[in-house]
């Protein structure tokens, strides 16, 4: 589904280079949902902005569903963000001045497919994720677990390849989050959905299948839940931080 490979990206500025990718491979298979942790500053986002296609990576290899994204041109990469990926922030970022099925099939609008399938696809996502009787609602008169599942829905509008989510618990309590990210279990489970998640969580992550950690622009490790339950994960991921902590002399 998405192949990384050997991933390089610097930044530059005030006439000094800043290595931020130092060569990151990793894959994602469909139907999975994997998050990726590591310290502020350890690339995370510019990895995610990289498979966005919203900035180009220096060299190196992004292959979605065998597409080398690399190759394409700006509007073909548009076309991959709009058709084949699906987007979820912190701040659900959805219009105050549509309501949610309108929301919902915003992306469909922009990517020109009007047609009768489109409504057929946005009320059952919203009976999907229980959001049926609140579909004529504006954001403003919803609440924030409703919101986010709305946002998640709408990710899911054009059926992509890949959702990427940017932190989307956030600052949320455990409780909040954990709505949140039932709402990814659920798309994975009940729509095969396939999720890759930046985030500072823990908790969070312990609900993925796979949680990749990065330290300073590469894969420092790879943890697996496989048939772990999820307290024992979580045990694990947390071991996993505090033990890059001690490697860092915290
Ligand atoms: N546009 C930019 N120009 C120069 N440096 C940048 C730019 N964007 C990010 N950086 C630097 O690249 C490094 C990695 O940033 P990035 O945002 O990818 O890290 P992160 O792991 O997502 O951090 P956080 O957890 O704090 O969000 C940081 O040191 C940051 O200052």
């Amino acid at each position: 589904m998405l192949a990384v490979e050997n991933l390089k990206k610097s930044y530059h500025a005030n006439k000094t280079t800043y290595e931020v990718l130092k060569g990151i491979s990793l894959a994602v298979d469909k139907g999975e949902f994997v998050a990726v942790m590591g310290p502020s500053g350890s690339g995370k986002t510019t990895l995610l902005n990289c498979i966005s296609c919203y900035i180009p990576a220096d060299s190196g290899s992004i292959r979605l569903d065998n597409i080398e994204l690399a190759a394409l041109q700006e509007f073909e990469l548009a076309e991959v963000r709009i058709r084949r990926l699906g987007f979820v922030f912190q701040d659900y970022l959805l219009l105050d001045g549509l309501t949610v099925r309108d929301n919902i099939m915003l992306p469909r609008i922009i990517g020109g497919k009007t047609d009768k399938g489109m409504e057929d696809a946005t009320d059952r996502l919203c009976e999907v994720f229980g959001i049926s009787p609140i579909k004529d609602k504006f954001p403003a008169e919803i609440s924030g677990g409703e919101k986010q599942r709305t946002a998640v829905a709408r990710a899911l509008i054009n059926n992509p390849l890949l959702i990427l989510a940017d932190e989307p618990t956030g600052n949320l309590d455990s409780k909040s989050s954990r709505k949140v990210i039932n709402t990814f279990v659920q798309a994975r489970d009940s729509l095969g959905a396939t999720i890759f998640m930046v985030t500072h969580d823990s908790f969070a992550a312990s609900f993925c299948d796979r949680v990749i950690i990065l330290r300073d622009g590469t894969v420092w490790r790879e943890l697996s839940r496989l048939d772990k339950m999820r307290g024992a994960f979580h045990d694990e991921l947390l071991e996993a931080i505090r033990l890059m902590g001690e490697a860092n002399g915290e």
